[in-house]
């Protein structure tokens, strides 16, 4: 077996207020993602966002349609997109190769019939972090590298959040549905993500944490904002973020992450923002 998945089901606001930290961890932590020789997804309710992680070392990894999916194929009514985080690969779509570095991302359209995930070098195997989306139009399959990124500078020494956000698989750089990802990549001496913290009730989010030392950890917040909680999260693991939650974080040391997300539209600025005395 090389590909396998789970579900995880919506969980209300209501319901989190009484969570203890193993229950948060349970549902909205993804900690195994990245394993040897397997496309490891989870099927999550918000959105009917999937989220992945691949490390095709000893193999090549056939994307294979799932039973969650009951289609024939895995992209016969979705969008995926991929981010190597590892060293270099190869994701062959209906026979045409595209090469990924570390760092650069693929979009692959609805009606792909063949995606099939490939390591350089067995001893430094690519690192593939998926994201997929439902969509219903087909658009083409475009690689991304850090190059042809769309870079915002966000944040400042002083408040410890001076990070380059890369917006990869975005509106105006590929043609998608519903699926944005991109990449963000703290400086060196800053340590918080996405403060402002913000939502956006009109589309959930997960972040990815890598590029973190295994001795750091982040504590990423999540909740409605008058109503926090945390999780520690390590290096290459991910925190689902439903519609109504804020996601944001802060490292013990600085780190880069994966975001990604999907629901109502394609306008990345049209978030909800809140100042941090206004957080709770
Ligand atoms: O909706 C957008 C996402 O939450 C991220 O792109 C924000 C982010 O990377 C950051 O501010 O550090
Ligand atoms: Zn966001």
């Amino acid at each position: 077996m090389t590909i396998q998945y789970t579900t995880r089901y919506a969980i209300g606001r209501e319901e989190v207020k009484t969570f203890t930290t193993e229950q948060l961890r349970a549902e909205f932590l993804l900690a195994d993602l990245m394993q040897e020789d397997l496309i490891n997804l989870v099927y999550t309710h918000y959105d009917r966002y999937i989220v992945g992680g691949a490390i095709p070392k000893n193999t090549a990894l056939d994307l294979i349609s799932i039973d969650a999916l009951k289609s024939k194929y895995f992209l016969e009514r979705r969008e995926i997109g991929f981010i190597n985080v590892g060293n270099t690969g190869t994701i062959t779509v209906d026979g045409e190769v595209f090469t990924l570095e570390n760092k650069e991302a693929l979009y692959v359209g609805k009606d792909a019939k063949s995606v099939v995930l490939a390591s350089l070098s067995i001893n430094d195997p690519a690192r593939f972090y998926i994201n997929s989306a439902p969509a219903h139009a087909q658009y083409p399959t475009k690689k991304v590298g850090m190059a042809d990124a769309n870079i915002l500078h966000m944040g400042s020494k002083e408040t410890c959040n001076e990070r380059h956000i890369h917006q990869l698989i975005i509106n105006g750089i590929v043609e998608t549905c519903q699926l944005q990802m991109g990449i963000t990549c703290l400086q060196l001496g800053s340590v918080w993500n996405t403060m402002p913290a913000h939502q956006h009730d009109r589309r959930m989010e997960t972040y990815f944490y890598f590029d973190l030392d295994d001795t750091q950890s982040v504590c990423h917040f999540m909740g409605e904002p008058k109503e926090t909680r945390h999780i520690w999260v390590q290096n290459e693991q991910a925190v689902v973020s439903p519609p109504w939650s804020i996601h944001s974080g802060a490292g013990t040391s600085n780190y880069a992450f994966v975001w990604g997300m999907a629901g109502e539209n394609l306008d990345y600025d049209d978030m909800d923002k809140y100042a941090p005395p206004e957080l709770r």
